[in-house]
């Protein structure tokens, strides 16, 4: 059932003493039924922070909310008997605002679901049906910010079976402690050493295949990369599509210019990413991510589902879950050891609300996982612009050549670098495009076991247990 003003909810405008106006509701009548305005606050939520959406809630929705405390797992707030409503997107922000506000400044906080339904169940509410509505509220928010919402695909004769292996290598190990529900107790951010038995050994993953990306499939990757006017490919990036002074990295590098490397043109960039329902994606991205998705679900066999979505945008819309990359050896760009993304560290935003932070491979939460294909048709090794893939605690480096075609995925919270061509390779761009995914799924795997011990980075190795994660 949905709400529309002025019929089940009565609603006026007043002024409140701020200059702000205020908005009057009250419980009413939808035709013999009473609509019941109650708020049902998890228990997972401090005093203080019960006691702020309440307030809040009250001052600008001009009602007594009915205080529901219920058993649940996430960190939530809902407005029963609003959604739909036109007034649901003010009165929600506003609790927002007021905690987010209320927040320590500068510390990381657990973030809060604060959201609206629209279920109606009257007073007589038991747990169990509080907690169903409360997943179907999750659900509705989940769909609403399309915050999971699986690549596109197709029909592809490809499969697993052709993928080899060429890589398959874990750095940057740590304990870490797993909290129980949703915030970022999954670290202890205190010591970081072994304390307690939810103590897990966590490690980084990375795995880079051949063979996923045929040399038909990185040449219609390529082909979406430059212009249709025949630009001579050893004279650096096509200027139809790209441009130089721009970058489409990732989030540690937008805002700050480093350098003046070279960027796709903004028309580019936006039918590269293009989704339905606005825009069509192209047909080589499709191909690419049905492989992906065909490559995690072997590595996962027998593991249960992985669904595979792109990265929303938890870094706001400048940030987009595709880059692509050219760097030239005579334009002398510089690169920056950098993540893709962290969900321990993400800015407030309707994702932080639904999943809070916390740290990748965090077990049952969504993982943040970036897919790498270098695009040049053709790459000598001494040409060098291989990317460097960091183990913070020992300073171990590993490097993967750019041979074309080849697939890397990784944890986006492993530090990386793309690094310049040589002199050697003249003007010719060392291509690559990177999809940044999330992975949801009860178990998540980037190799399967049975494709070999992975090599052990630095850290990884064990010898650096206990050492701290910046
Ligand atoms: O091209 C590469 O080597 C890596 C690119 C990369 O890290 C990025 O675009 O985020
Ligand atoms: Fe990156």
């Amino acid at each position: 059932m949905r709400l529309h003003s002025g019929r089940q909810l009565h609603v006026s405008t007043g002024r409140r003493r701020t200059g702000i106006t205020a908005v009057v509701l009250r419980a009413g009548r939808c035709g013999n039924t009473w609509i019941w305005t109650a708020l049902f606050i998890s228990g997972r939520l401090n005093a203080r922070e019960r006691s702020l959406i309440a307030n809040v809630a009250r001052e600008v929705s001009g009602i007594e909310w009915q205080l529901r405390e219920v058993p649940y797992k996430k960190r939530m707030a809902v407005l029963q008997g609003l959604a739909g409503h036109e007034l649901e997107g003010w009165i929600t922000e506003s609790v927002i605002e007021a905690l987010e506000a209320d927040g320590t400044t500068g510390e990381i906080t657990d973030p809060v679901l604060v959201t609206a339904s629209h279920a109606n169940y009257g007073h007589s509410v038991d747990d169990v049906t509080m907690i169903t509505m409360l997943d179907e509220a999750v659900d509705l928010h989940i769909r609403n910010h399309g915050l999971k919402r699986p690549v596109e695909t197709h029909e592809t004769p490809w499969h697993a079976g052709l993928a080899s292996v060429v890589v398959n290598a874990e750095l940057d190990g740590l304990y870490v402690s797993d909290g129980i529900g949703d915030v970022s107790e999954c670290v202890d951010r205190s010591t970081g050493a072994e304390q307690g038995a939810s103590q897990r050994w966590d490690t980084s993953a990375l795995v880079a295949f051949d063979s996923v990306v045929d040399d038909e499939l990185r040449a219609a990757l390529l082909k979406l990369l430059v212009g249709n006017r025949g630009w001579d490919p050893e004279e650096g990036p096509d200027i139809e599509k790209w441009e130089r002074g721009t970058f489409s990295d990732t989030a540690m590098q937008s805002g700050r210019k480093r350098g003046a490397g070279w960027g796709l043109r903004k028309r580019a960039l936006i039918e590269l990413c293009g989704e339905p329902p606005r825009r069509q994606t192209p047909r080589a991205i499709v191909e690419l991510q049905s492989r992906l998705c065909k490559l995690i679900a072997d590595a996962n066999a027998g593991k249960g589902e992985v669904i595979v979505c792109r990265m929303p945008p938890v870094y706001g819309d400048d940030v987009l879950p595709l880059a692509v990359n050219a760097p030239v050896a005579e334009d002398g760009d510089m690169y920056s050891w950098h993540i893709d993304a962290d969900p321990y560290a993400l800015p407030s935003s309707s994702w932080t609300d639904c999943f809070g932070r916390y740290l990748n491979r965090c077990p049952g939460r969504p993982r943040f996982v970036s897919a790498l294909v270098y695009l040049s048709p053709k790459w000598h090794e001494d040409w060098g612009g291989p990317t460097r893939f960091l183990d913070p605690p020992s300073g171990e480096v590993l490097s993967i050549y750019p041979k074309p075609g080849r697939l890397v995925l990784m944890d986006q919270d492993i530090s990386h670098s793309v690094t310049a061509p040589r002199k050697a390779a003249g003007r010719r761009p060392r291509y690559s495009l990177v999809l940044k995914l999330v992975l949801h799924g009860a178990v998540i795997r980037l190799a399967d076991p049975s494709w070999g011990e992975p090599e052990m980075i630095g850290s990884a190795r064990g010898q650096l247990r206990g050492s701290k994660r910046q």
